[in-house]
């Protein structure tokens, strides 16, 4: 099938590059000239396990091409998914005006019938609307229909979740659109579950939205262990060999961040706002992710007296998560600001996402190059993601030659033995 993607962020390059690995001819589209510049080179822009191998493949045979022009892109494509950002409103709303804006490319453009796919996450009511902007645009001779195909994969492992996803949701009033995005989806072997336009794209938001919930659960459940001595590890494990509970999602630490589940979260609760209804839970669970956020500075102060004026902390993790160079709404952004605004110096470092942490955080941040130069002459370490490389810093002769260390792991990344001979605090054991 020839298709265009259009948006090359971390849904659009990966479903691009991957629906080109499964035997597709795919064009990417996207309005950042050096974005598609780099991606002409099979370098990718973004950190993402896996994928540049995956994209330096498929160019090289032909069938991914990137563009920055939208003729070129939707010459003789028979489906084009709309990928781009779909950011947060002031309000909480979700900002639909770049799916419009490409809603409306598609249709200056498209020269024959044209399926279009929205990965993006949208409102319910968005293909609606999307559809109604390609029919008044169109050409007369030209067909559109819709389908609402939300994306679920996750930063970090964006090409695995592609390749071996829980399932595929397809949203189409149009039976024949429906069956033509599950064919060119067929080759990954995954689930497809077809339902109506509006319920697929519900079905992403309350997916985000049960998922956040279960992560501000278990960390309220962490604070209530702290207080009565339990130890929300074993809590959790036992909590999760019930299947329908599960194992999974019941990490407790410094709460959710990242492009997903802040927005998500902010968005399914005007979207219930907008129908006159107040989603209590969302709105609690937000108000406990934001609480988290700040927990190891308060653990910080605690033990330092409330003074942190003059101290020194050296931060280890900076990225929302683990394997991603993404920083959108990463607890560092809460956690280092409110240490240096204590009077504080700071100083941090992450393996992969320097370059977007110099562009979000505070500049009164003093960066290093590697971990043992973070963790020298501080007064405490504190972990803010979970990378390998830091699970085994009590292995670093850096980190042997500290006198009397204090770690605040914001991740829960050590057990119990490794830490006897430290000042150490977790959450929620
Ligand atoms: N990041 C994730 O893990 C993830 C997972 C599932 C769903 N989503 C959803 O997918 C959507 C995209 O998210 P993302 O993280 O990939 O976004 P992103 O910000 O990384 O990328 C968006 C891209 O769209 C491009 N763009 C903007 N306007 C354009 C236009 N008119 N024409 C062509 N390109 C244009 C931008 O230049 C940018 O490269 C959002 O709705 C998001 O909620 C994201
Ligand atoms: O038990 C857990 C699991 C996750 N997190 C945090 O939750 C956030 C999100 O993690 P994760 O879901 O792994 O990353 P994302 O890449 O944001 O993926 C989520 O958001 C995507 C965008 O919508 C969806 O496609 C994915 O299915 C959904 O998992 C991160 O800050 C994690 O540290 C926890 O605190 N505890």
């Amino acid at each position: 099938m020839n298709i265009a993607v259009v948006g090359t962020g971390y849904v659009g390059l990966v479903t691009g590059t991957c629906l080109a690995d499964i035997g597709h001819h795919v064009t990417c589209i996207d309005i950042d000239e050096e974005k598609v510049a780099k991606l002409k080179r099979s370098e990718s822009p973004i950190y993402e396990p896996g994928l540049e191998e995956l994209l330096e493949r498929n160019i090289n045979s032909g069938n991914l091409t990137f563009t920055t022009d939208y003729e070129q892109g939707f010459k003789d494509k028979d489906v084009a998914y709309i990928a781009v950002g779909t950011p947060e409103n002031d309000d909480g709303s979700a900002n639909l005006t770049f799916v419009e804006t490409v809603a409306k490319q598609i249709a200056e453009t498209a020269q024959q019938d044209i399926i279009v796919v929205t990965k993006s996450t949208v409102p319910v009511g968005t293909n609606h609307h999307v559809l109604e902007v390609l029919q008044q645009h169109k050409q007369d001779h030209v067909n559109v229909s819709v389908v609402s195909n939300p994306e679920f994969l996750r930063e970090g492992s964006a090409i695995y979740d592609t390749f071996n996803g829980d399932r595929i949701v397809i949203g189409a009033d149009d039976q024949h659109a429906a069956d033509t995005i599950e064919e060119i989806n067929r080759p990954f072997n995954v689930s497809v579950y077809k339902t109506d336009v509006a319920s697929a794209e519900m079905i992403k938001y309350a997916s985000n939205a049960f998922l956040a919930t279960k992560i501000s659960f278990i960390n309220e459940v962490a604070n209530i262990c702290e207080r009565v001595g339990a130890n929300v590890e074993d809590v959790a494990i036992g909590m999760g060999m019930d299947d329908r509970i599960g194992n999974k999602f019941l990490n407790a630490g410094i709460g959710y961040g990242g492009s997903c589940f802040p927005k998500d979260t902010k968005a399914l609760i005007d979207i219930a706002k907008r129908v006159d209804y107040d989603f209590k839970i969302l709105n609690q669970v937000v108000d406990v992710n934001t609480q988290q956020q700040r927990l190891l500075v308060d653990k910080v102060k605690d033990h330092f007296n409330g003074n942190l004026q003059g101290k020194t902390f050296g931060v280890l993790g900076l990225a929302f998560k683990p394997n991603t160079d993404d920083m959108r709404e990463a607890a560092s952004i809460v956690v280092t600001k409110e240490l240096l605004d204590a009077g504080a110096t700071v100083k941090a470092f992450d393996p992969i996402a320097m370059d977007n942490a110099k562009q979000v955080l505070d500049d009164r941040i003093n960066y290093q190059n590697n971990k043992e130069d973070t963790i020298q002459d501080v007064d405490a370490i504190l972990i803010l993601t979970e990378w390998d490389e830091f699970k085994y810093l009590f292995n670093n002769e850096a980190f042997k030659e500290i006198q009397n260390p204090v770690v605040f792991d914001g991740r829960n990344i050590y057990n119990a033995e490794e830490v006897s001979s430290m000042t150490y605090y977790s959450v929620g054991r």
